[in-house]
């Protein structure tokens, strides 16, 4: 029989071509929605189109959506999307702003898990879509002695588009192993205690830098068709909750702050309010002329915050007549956060450690 707990190269019973066992250990494998490898039209089509075919994000039957997918959408969008990209690229490094922060984020918690488990616990990140890609990193965490998997999907919120596709790749990608290892996918934490503190500290630090408070806070979600929400996708309710939490957290009333959803693709109605028009709502009839923006459904800035949020809707907000935008950064790899998500893969991991 194998044995893992081992620390021989070879169980000395073997014979001398037995397979090299490691000495076991737990792999925490963070993984992010992914981002293009560059801003130009074929990086941008190979991502757009990897991700848009995943049925767990556009659920059309394939027989209707591709031709259209292939035909139309990737004809033009790579190059808007790309422009994008352009706008917000990390040139220094090369990659995408959600690269190099889920890099920065998986640095800090490997840190964090070494100083806690020593050798015993790996750190590592995977992308759902694009690179690296999560088949590449669970055989590399086999290949590594990992005879225990913790998988984490950094969305606050679970969403069949992004907890439940990420989930999906990862058991993929154990399907091609003949040694499966034993796993674990970590919940949703949209209600922890640490990651609405987090979220509060980062408000109040923003707040307190502003020469005047804004007139409300608008917690921008990314959106997902409505329809999800009436198939049974908890999604909304979750983005709702951690609304509720913070406001709670930060003693604040209703009219205080107020829950939105942006990123609408194609012709369905998605959640509402849409973020792109209640922002000018809130300037044209409200007479909320200073806001501030954050997004708590991103666990790291992206496309659609630094992108989408800074640039198109608040211009909406000032094409509106609203006066003072403010976007409030994700979380990122701030303390807090890295001590969240600490916190959330030590609960995930009790039994094993
Ligand atoms: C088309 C349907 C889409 C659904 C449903 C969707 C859900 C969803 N997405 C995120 C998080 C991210 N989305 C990002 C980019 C992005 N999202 C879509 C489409 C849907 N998302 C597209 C087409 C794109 C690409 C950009 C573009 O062309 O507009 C990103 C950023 C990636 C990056 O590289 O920066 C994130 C993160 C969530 C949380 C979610 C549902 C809950
Ligand atoms: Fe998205
Ligand atoms: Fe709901």
């Amino acid at each position: 029989m194998l044995d893992a707990s081992a620390t021989a190269t070879r169980p000395a019973h073997a014979p001398t071509d037995h397979p090299k066992i490691k000495p076991a250990k737990i792999g925490v494998l963070l993984a992010n929605l992914g981002t293009p490898d560059n801003y130009d039209y074929w990086s941008m089509r190979r991502y757009l189109n990897e991700f848009l075919s995943d049925r767990r994000v556009i659920d059309y039957s394939p027989w209707l959506w591709q031709p259209l997918l292939q035909l139309v959408i990737l004809s033009k969008r790579p190059f808007s999307s790309g422009e994008a990209y352009k706008s917000i690229w990390n040139e220094a490094q090369g990659e995408s702003p959600l690269m190099t922060i889920t890099k920065d984020q998986t640095a800090k918690i490997a840190e964090a898990m070494q100083a806690a488990h020593g050798d015993g616990v790996m750190v590592d990140f995977c992308m759902r879509y694009g690179n690296p890609s999560t088949k590449s990193k669970v055989r590399e965490m086999i290949e590594a002695g990992c005879r225990k998997i913790l998988f984490f999907p950094l969305y606050p919120h679970y969403a069949g588009a992004t907890s439940a596709t990420a989930n999906d790749q990862f058991f993929r990608a154990l399907m091609d192993e003949k040694w499966q290892p034993t796993v674990r996918t970590v919940d949703p934490y949209f209600e922890h205690p640490l990651y609405i503190e987090a979220l509060a500290t980062s408000i109040e630090r923003a707040y307190g830098e502003m020469a005047e408070e804004p007139d409300i806070l608008v917690c921008s979600y990314h959106g997902v068709p409505q329809r999800y929400l009436m198939e049974g996708d908890p999604y909304h309710c979750q983005c709702q909750k951690t609304t509720r939490l913070l406001k709670e957290r930060l003693g604040w009333a209703d009219d205080k702050i107020t829950t939105t959803f942006q990123s609408r693709f194609g012709p369905e109605e998605w959640l509402k309010p849409y973020t792109v028009e209640e922002v000018a709502r809130l300037a044209s009839e409200d007479g909320k002329k200073k806001i501030a923006v954050c997004a708590p459904a991103f666990s790291a800035d992206c496309i659609e915050t630094l992108e989408e949020i800074n640039e198109e809707i608040k211009e909406s907000f000032e094409h509106a007549g609203g006066e003072s935008f403010t976007y409030i950064p994700c979380l990122n790899d701030d303390a807090a956060h890295i001590e969240a998500l600490v916190a959330v893969i030590e609960e995930n991991l009790r039994g094993w450690t």
